[in-house]
């Protein structure tokens, strides 16, 4: 299955964005002929809680839904389509990742689970809550007979999620996200190498591309892990494209070689949801 992540540069308007991200699905689709192209955390709005409720749109009949489903549609492909603020009929603003089918149906969403709030002594301070609603949903699709969780950003940094999603047979992961010039370095690797060990799978992060001039600077780095914790394939800090043919036998060939799966002591622990 061949994938391309799309590491986009954004702007303050979310009519550009949403167009620059079409063009660059137009374009890879014909030069790559991917089964699956997937775009970056909040791609079409600032990522700040000032800017949520005024970018954010309903899920599917906004127009980033129409987009993201037309552009699906006209090249056949799967769309991971990063996030979006999504605002639900409530007036509750969710980080919300929408699926596209290659005939333009929103087959699922995912809303982002844990809410990205830390306070870091001479880095960071960011309140995801002080704006945004937690989802409370496991999402799995298969593409092909495989099964791939989906999850966001902050998500990669609870083991039980990914676990759930290992459990429920998952061979992929799939975290659009955009860590920053303070935990980039730290743990954006770090999370994604422990992930695919942990559960034996792979694992992608679709990244916006870093703009030193923006108020939150993202670290960039969209990455393919596989299923031994390698790197694959992985982008570097500004606008790029990264393309990688996954091969699920590799899911497989570790996990009959290390088959930790067969030999965990669960009468000695246990986690919720195991
Ligand atoms: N958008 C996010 O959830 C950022 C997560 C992050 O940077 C982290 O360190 O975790």
């Amino acid at each position: 299955m061949r994938l391309v992540l799309l590491q986009l540069k954004g702007v303050k308007d979310k009519t550009s964005n949403v167009l620059n991200a079409v063009s660059k699905i137009n374009q890879v689709a014909q030069k790559y002929k991917p089964r699956l192209v997937a775009l970056p955390e909040c791609f079409n709005c600032p990522y700040g809680t000032k800017y949520f409720r005024q970018y954010s749109e309903p899920i599917p009949d906004g127009f980033t839904s129409q987009e993201l489903s037309a552009a699906a549609k006209n090249h056949g492909i799967y769309i991971v389509g990063g996030t979006i603020p999504e605002l639900d009929e409530n007036g509750s603003i969710y980080n919300t990742c929408t699926i596209w089918a290659p005939n333009g149906n929103l087959i699922t969403k995912y809303r982002k689970m844990h809410l990205f709030d830390i306070d870091v002594k001479g880095g960071i301070r960011f309140r995801e809550s002080e704006t945004l609603a937690a989802g409370s949903d496991f999402t799995v699709i298969d593409i092909e007979g495989h099964k791939i969780g989906i999850g966001i950003c902050y998500d990669m940094r609870f083991e039980e999620l990914a676990r759930v999603y290992r459990n429920e047979g998952c061979e992929m992961l799939i975290y659009p996200g955009a860590f920053n010039m303070t935990t980039g370095p730290l743990h954006w690797e770090l999370l994604q190498r422990s992930r695919a060990n942990d559960n034996q799978l792979y694992v992608v992060t679709i990244s916006p591309a870093r703009d030193e001039e923006a108020e939150y600077i993202a670290w960039g780095h969209s990455m393919v892990v596989d299923p031994w914790g390698q790197i694959l394939k992985s982008a570097s800090h500004g606008e790029d494209i990264v393309v990688a043919d996954i091969d699920f036998e590799l899911v497989k060939e570790v996990r009959t070689q290390i088959p930790t799966f067969k030999q965990r002591r669960l009468d000695m622990y246990t986690t919720k949801r195991q």
